[in-house]
């Protein structure tokens, strides 16, 4: 039977890229989505953006809702300060098993906890299962109709601080425009826009950085 897109990402991976290497890994995938096949990966624009969002907060806690085929998780680890993981979630068992491979291409498997499932079962489990308290960074890149429910539920977890720090994709295209009004009109939120477009394309989209006031 055919292949399927992020198995083919995959393939461009491993067929371009050199082991152990991160930029080379983000570079193939750009590469891969750029001139073979569109893929929703935060993509090159937006994820200078997580970039220097990442080395502004530099966490020690680190939560990713929508793995997908690990490019953004490989952005992410690479920052991240020795001795520190994160923990990403991927609802779709195939885009996890591509992920485990791609992350562990980039040599960044012992900076990742990949667990599978959605975030409305996982978020109340999470203190408990993996010895969290609050998270310093969260990323937002899952079903667009999930961040304000989750955003809710991370607030009744008891799992944001003073300064947590929640950066969401894709708040213009396909858009998540009731979480936008949340964060940007509840006075326990600084929220900021940054433009930009959807990946690989012309397309207006861009990122909501919002930090928690406690
Ligand atoms: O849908 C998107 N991502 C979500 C994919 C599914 C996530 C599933 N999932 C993972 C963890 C998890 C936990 N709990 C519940 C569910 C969970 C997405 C789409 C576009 C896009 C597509 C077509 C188009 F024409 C324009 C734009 C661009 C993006 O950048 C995107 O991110
Ligand atoms: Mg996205």
């Amino acid at each position: 039977t055919r292949s399927t897109r992020p198995q083919r990402m995959l393939k461009a991976v491993q067929k371009n890229a050199t082991k152990g290497n991160p930029e080379s890994v983000i570079s193939a995938i750009d590469y891969f989505c750029k001139n073979s096949e569109w893929a929703m990966n935060v993509g090159d624009e937006k994820g200078s953006i997580l970039d220097s969002v990442v080395t502004e907060v530099n966490p020690s806690t680190v939560l990713e809702l929508g793995t997908y085929c690990g490019y953004s998780t490989v952005r992410i680890a690479r920052l991240l300060s020795p001795g520190t993981k994160l923990i990403t979630l991927e609802f779709n068992p195939a885009y996890a098993t591509v992920a485990r491979q791609i992350i562990a291409y980039a040599g960044l498997q012992d900076k990742v906890t990949q667990v599978e499932g959605s975030s409305a079962d996982l978020i109340p489990q999470i203190k408990e299962r993996f010895s969290i308290t609050t998270f310093d960074f969260i990323f937002l890149d899952h079903w667009k109709d999930r961040y304000l429910p989750d955003i809710k539920l991370f607030e009744e977890c008891g799992l944001l601080r003073k300064g947590s720090v929640l950066l969401a994709d894709n708040v213009i295209c396909p858009g998540a425009p009731e979480y936008l009004e949340y964060v940007r009109n509840s006075p326990r939120y600084e929220s900021r826009y940054y433009p930009a477009h959807l990946e690989y394309t012309k397309v207006e989209d861009g990122l909501e950085k919002s930090v928690f006031l406690g």
